[in-house]
């Protein structure tokens, strides 16, 4: 890096060399001039041959890739700008090249030199491999989001050429105000006053039309992406498979559904409105200082990469930051809504202090981070005033000298400062548009995480037989959760019989859950396989199993609406006879329609304004309309009474169903055909309640530990 540093210093200093070489040169042989613009293009040239043969000694024959664009930046940077200069405003008299003037030569070379470095340093430095991927990635990420506009490009274009509209008005206001200005001084006839306010007041108007236009027409196209995406995300959430969403807690899968798609729209639309704007804006008035004067205005965009500098510093660090504060907002929100959901259990465990306490905590780190965010933010505030103060300093410096020497009158001065402070504002607007879409990029990344994830478990496939017998055999199925090193079930080998009704013995964490789980496809085996009628369960089609094979959980979960809704969820085509029927054959009818609504009541938030028992009694009727062959009873019955039970359990195993209970109570057990005892996730005794009490082994002491209390 030092040699680097010291050969720029040799080059910038033989860059000078040259430039006095010429001027002596043209005095000597007494030139008035370089030859016009082709002598200083043909000069640039001259300097780069010989700067690059300098370049080349000094480095041994391999300049490294910074001095290259150093030598570069130098020879054409005065021949750019001198045509650049020619175009916008052309000399009065005969055009004899720049003049021999230390300062601006100075200037030249602090100007190369400050962009190399900002070049180099701030836009592809250090790091470069790792910044210009992430760069890469972040205009990918961009180019995607701009690419889920496609369906609103009409709206996109009008919006557009409304801003355009809107900005040009918005540039000539102060032109005809200034007519207006002229004629009020009584220089024009009456007439030409009237015209001229006619103008000002049809341009204002344009000026506040096209605006009003463009902000509504955004708005409907940024409300028709959001909804897009939000779509989008929610069905690729849905496809998930359940690890997934014990690995992402519901609070932040749900702000990344709403906070952070709301952001990523905004944020993208209204930049690209800030950027075009300020674009064109910038254009406009860069074309009009430039003839007012061109060697301030170089002053002025040499602000520009200084605050590029610092600004993508502030990026950098700021980016990391806003990521932590969206997790913990999506924490907070997480940790609020599990305590206000859980209310009853908080108020009946005394639990208010803890969960103050969590919420506390979640706040501190929150507000550690929010503080650590604005002392960068007015680090870097300072640093942008300091930088603008100094080019303010370099300026009025540039225009006195400007002034003593008669190329810059005083009143061209006042309007060049006029028209300074909106390119700033615009300068600055550009580059936080920038740095606001860059710090958004996490986001952006992050949601389309979710939305490009291919869910963890088999495709379901085709299988879906008019007539199922509902015989299920687990293969040697060893199965361990993927956030666990040890297996959950080990090897486990059994079969559930049609017609027949087989209970799951088991103490706590012996792997019963697990079983039904991997019934439910919710999971899937490591090893051996389950199979359902002799066909592996990943073959049959996803709506038909979970038709075929039901589940009634002991806390079933029901949804906000009506009784219904709740019963015939997921199905498409359940008749409201084919409803009550059902529900007549659960016991339950009677108690329904006696309901106000009967089946339309609304069952409140998560069934809510139901009792436990009744909660029981709708799933178990959820699970019976869709006529499963194979249905899983999880202590489901457990909150009815005696003679409901009674009902269902014949219910349930009439049509030759297969039933399997994840038992906790004797009665349930005792009335099991086949009773398989299953320990640490292996299956330890099996055979019938009988059996297994004759024989006196594990079931006959499990049943003691288990259920001798409870029955
Ligand atoms: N989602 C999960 N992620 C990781 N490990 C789990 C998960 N669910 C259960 N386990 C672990 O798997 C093992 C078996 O649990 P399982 O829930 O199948 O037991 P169980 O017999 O149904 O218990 P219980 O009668 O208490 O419901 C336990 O060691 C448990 O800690």
């Amino acid at each position: 890096m030092k040699e680097v540093v010291l050969c720029g210093l040799f080059i910038l200093f033989l860059d000078a060399v040259l430039w006095w070489a010429l001027w002596a040169g043209l005095l000597l042989l007494r030139f008035s001039g370089c030859g016009g613009l082709a002598g200083v293009w043909a000069f640039g040239a001259v300097k780069w041959i010989i700067l690059h043969v300098f370049t080349s000694l000094l480095t041994d024959g391999k300049p490294q890739v910074e001095l290259r664009r150093l030598v570069a930046l130098l020879c054409l940077l005065t021949p750019v700008l001198e045509s650049g200069r020619m175009v916008m405003a052309p000399p009065s008299g005969t055009y004899t090249g720049p003049p021999p003037d230390f300062s601006m030569l100075l200037l030249g070379l602090m100007a190369a030199s400050l962009a190399c470095v900002v070049w180099e340093k701030g836009l592809c430095g250090t790091g470069k491999m790792t910044k210009e991927k992430s760069k890469q990635d972040a205009r990918r990420l961009l180019m995607r989001v701009l690419k889920y506009f496609r369906p609103d490009s009409l709206y996109l274009i009008a919006a557009f050429s409304f801003l355009i509209l809107g900005v040009i008005c918005d540039t000539y206001i102060p032109l005809y105000q200034g007519r207006v200005i002229d004629m009020l001084r009584g220089q024009a006839f009456q007439i030409n006053c009237y015209y001229a306010v006619g103008q000002l007041a049809l341009i204002s108007f344009g000026s506040a039309l096209f605006s009003g236009m463009r902000g509504g027409i955004f708005m409907c196209a940024l409300c028709r992406l959001n909804k897009r995406l939000k779509h989008l995300l929610f069905y690729s959430l849905l496809q998930q498979e359940v690890q997934f969403f014990e690995e992402n807690n519901p609070g932040r899968l749900s702000s990344r559904l709403h906070s952070d798609v709301d952001r990523m729209g905004r944020t993208v639309a209204l930049n690209a409105n800030v950027l075009v704007r300020s674009t064109v804006k910038t254009c406009l008035m860069l074309h009009v200082m430039l003839g007012l004067s061109w060697n301030l205005t170089v002053l002025t965009c040499l602000e520009m990469p200084l605050l590029a500098l610092i600004q993508n510093k502030y990026i950098t660090l700021s980016k990391e930051l806003k990521d932590k504060i969206q997790d913990c907002h999506a924490k907070n929100k997480d940790l609020a809504f599990q305590a206000v959901s859980g209310i009853r259990t908080v108020h009946s465990y005394r639990g208010q202090e803890n969960e103050l306490r969590r919420y506390n905590e979640a706040l501190d780190q929150l507000c550690k981070i929010n503080r650590q965010s604005r002392i960068y933010s007015t680090v870097f505030c300072l640093f942008r005033r300091m930088v603008s103060v100094g080019i303010k300093i370099l300026m009025l410096l540039q225009a006195r000298s400007l002034i003593l020497s008669g190329h810059l009158s005083i009143g061209s001065l006042v309007s060049f400062f006029l028209y300074q402070k909106p390119m700033s504002v615009n300068l600055r607007e550009i580059m936080y548009a920038y740095g606001d879409t860059a710090s958004t990029v996490g986001v952006i990344s992050k949601v389309f995480s979710y939305l490009d994830r291919t869910p963890k478990c088999k495709k379901a496939g085709v299988l879906a037989p008019e007539k199922l017998q509902g015989r299920v055999v687990f293969q040697n199925v060893t199965f361990t959760y993927p956030s666990e090193d040890k297996p959950a079930l080990k090897s486990v080998s059994i079969e559930l019989k049609p017609g027949k009704m087989t209970a799951l013995v088991g103490p706590s964490g012996s792997g019963k859950t697990s079983c039904v789980s991997l019934l439910q496809r919710l999971y899937e085996p490591q090893e051996g396989q389950i199979l359902l009628d002799g066909e592996p369960l990943h073959h049959y089609e996803h709506k038909y199993l979970h038709q075929k094979v039901a589940l009634v959980s002991q806390n079933p979960v029901l949804f906000s609406g009506t009784l219904k809704y709740n019963i015939e969820y997921g199905l498409k085509d359940c008749s409201y006879e084919k409803l009550r029927e059902t529900a007549k054959r659960a016991n339950a009818d009677e108690y329904i329609s006696e309901l106000e609504n009967g089946y339309h009541t609304d069952i409140g938030e998560c069934g809510k304004k139901l009792s436990e028992g009744q909660m029981q009694c709708i799933s178990i009727i959820r699970a019976l309309v869709r006529d499963p062959q194979v249905i899983i009873l999880d202590e489901a019955t457990s909150k009815l009474d005696v003679e409901a039970q009674h009902t269902v359990l014949q219910e349930v195993l009439s049509c030759g169903r297969t039933v399997l209970v994840v038992a906790h109570q004797l009665k349930t057990v005792e009335k099991a055909d086949h009773i398989i005892c299953i320990e640490k996730g292996e299956v330890v005794e099996e055979g019938t309640h009988q059996e297994l009490m004759a024989k006196r082994g594990r079931y006959y002491r499990l049943k003691e530990e288990l259920f001798s209390k409870k029955s």
